[in-house]
């Protein structure tokens, strides 16, 4: 359990859904080391959006343990878990979670203003420009999601993952709302980032072409999951 950037030991997630308990996680026991690409396929309902938000602290296990850079998660309480999240994580969603109302520069800046409590304002500004510099985006620091596309929306949902420098990248479907073009830019900056910087990244996918460019492939099937080798295509 040690020297993983996220580990979890016989982990369960039950749920309730009106009077039925749901199983949605079933005994799951894998790692992910530092610097490693896991891809996680499997179909729809599975569990893999599930298994991201308990890694992500966002959703407590119900048995088993799940570890963080070496912090058990399951005796933490909410602001604990908090503070190991924006030490170590960043999150990219299908569906961007941009806030409507902020320039690409303030939500990007959001994202370090509550990680890094004690940097001063002008210092965060500049580390969030950077941050949309690097996925191409300089020219549209002070634009709103509005008047972003769908693919440079997500380009500043990536700088906002990786502005505060995580060790762990959680990405779920990152691309399933972009056209096959978009999506292929926005993928290839995914990865240069992860592997230039040597984050670890959990990255859920349907898309088996992207899954092979991962060091490990993982498929989630009714909640149990299990590594894959996957055929040269
Ligand atoms: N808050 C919840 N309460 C009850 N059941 C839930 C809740 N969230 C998800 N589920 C159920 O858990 C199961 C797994 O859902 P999950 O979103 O993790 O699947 P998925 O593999 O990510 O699917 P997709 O590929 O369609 O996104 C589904 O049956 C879903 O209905």
């Amino acid at each position: 359990m040690t020297n993983s950037i996220a580990d979890t030991a016989g982990m369960n997630l039950h749920l309730t859904s009106g009077k039925a308990q749901l199983h949605i996680l079933k005994d799951i026991t894998f790692d992910i080391k530092p610097g490693e690409v896991v891809a996680v396929v499997g179909p729809s309902g599975s569990g893999k959006t599930s298994l991201l938000m308990v890694m992500a602290g966002l959703e407590r296990a119900t048995g088993g343990k799940v570890g963080i850079a070496g912090t058990v998660l399951d005796q933490l309480n909410e602001d604990q878990l908090a503070i190991v999240r924006r030490k170590n994580i960043g999150i990219l969603f299908q569906n961007f979670h941009l806030i409507p109302s902020m320039t690409a520069l303030e939500n990007v800046a959001l994202a370090l203003e509550i990680a890094a409590d004690d940097t001063p304002i002008a210092d965060i500004k500049a580390q969030a420009a950077a941050a949309l510099k690097s996925v191409g985006l300089g020219a549209r620091l002070d634009h709103l999601p509005s008047a972003l596309s769908g693919g440079e929306q997500q380009r500043v949902g990536l700088a906002r993952a990786i502005v505060g420098q995580p060790k762990l990248l959680l990405a779920d479907e990152p691309t399933g709302n972009l056209d096959q073009e978009t999506a292929a830019t926005a993928i290839d900056l995914l990865f240069s980032h992860a592997r230039a910087d040597k984050t670890a990244m959990l990255l859920i996918t349907h898309d088996m072409a992207l899954a092979r460019r991962a060091d490990r492939v993982m498929r989630m099937d009714h909640g149990t999951l299990q590594e894959i080798t996957m055929v040269p295509s």
